[in-house]
């Protein structure tokens, strides 16, 4: 990985790295902290929303404190393929910036836009090579990158000790983004979507046991909870398998950053809590 540019911060080290991923087959990007004093370190990972990189949540989320006071490494992946020569599309809530963390099957995605491998086949073993890890992880995200973080946690419950979510995308199979990503990534087919649905795969039982607890955070004044996020799913699907969900609806809160920012140091903590114990 080449390191583009160091910042102290909290006393801990952050890196902006990019790397050439055969996965994806496109150069990748994403931030790393390392926090202050001897490791090894557990890692959280952050998955992003619609139209970020790694920037967003790296410079916005204001998470390092936390992260330094709990010793947790933080890392922050951009949220898809990019280049010339890889699929777009004019809508900010397809293509380049919404890869949806699922591997795409379908023209013109499929070559590029594997986010799933790439996160839990490549750079996951890339982070565990390069930074002094403990090999124990949690997954955290926000909206699309909520989703994210929910399905794979779930989906890769051998890879995750913790997971946690800010106004996820809870149910794309359901809401006009997902319906519209799942579609042009997988095909017609709804039969190839369901594992990509959170709230689906936990109303199934899928890593029943897994998980003693998933925290999410949802703003009430969030312009997109109604009709995209739709957590009450969420909380139906756990009531019926089990699961325990933990769903605070935080009174006035958007969906930006603002809103993450006065949050974060709960999440870090929820999962500090499950990683180093
Ligand atoms: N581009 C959309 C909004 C997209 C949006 O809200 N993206 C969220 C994730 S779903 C985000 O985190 N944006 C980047 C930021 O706030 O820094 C618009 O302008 O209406």
């Amino acid at each position: 990985m080449e390191t583009l540019k160091t910042h102290v911060v909290h006393g801990g080290t952050l890196r902006y790295l990019k790397h050439d991923s055969p996965t994806t087959g496109t150069p990748m990007t994403l931030s790393v902290f390392v926090p202050p004093g001897e490791g090894p370190f557990p890692v959280l990972i952050w998955l992003s929303g619609l139209t970020c990189t790694e920037d967003n949540f790296t410079t916005k989320a204001g998470a390092y404190a936390a992260a330094a006071e709990h010793g947790i490494i933080v890392v922050a992946p951009d949220t898809s393929p990019r280049g010339e020569g890889v699929a777009d599309d004019d809508a900010w809530d397809l293509g380049q910036g919404a890869g949806f963390y699922v591997d795409a099957t379908e023209a013109p995605w499929a070559k590029h836009f594997r986010m799933e491998s790439y996160l839990t086949g490549e750079l996951i073993a890339l982070v565990d090579a390069a930074f002094p890890t403990t090999k124990v992880r949690g997954i955290s995200g926000h909206s699309m990158g909520g989703h994210g973080a929910l399905t794979l946690a779930l989906n890769h419950p051998e890879l995750f000790q913790s997971v946690s979510a800010f106004a996820p995308i809870a149910s794309p199979t359901r809401c006009p983004w997902g319906e519209k990503a799942l579609g042009a990534y997988l095909g017609d087919d709804q039969r190839a979507w369901a594992r990509h649905d959170a709230a689906r795969l936990i109303e199934a039982g899928t890593a029943h046991g897994v998980y003693d607890e998933i925290l999410i955070d949802q703003g009430d004044a969030d312009p997109f909870l109604a009709e995209q996020l739709k957590p009450e799913l969420l909380v139906e699907a756990a009531k019926a398998s089990g699961q325990k969900i933990t769903l605070r609806m935080q009174p006035g809160y958007d969906h930006s950053y603002f809103f993450m920012a006065s949050f974060i140091a709960d999440h870090v903590a929820f999962h500090a809590r499950r990683l180093k114990g």
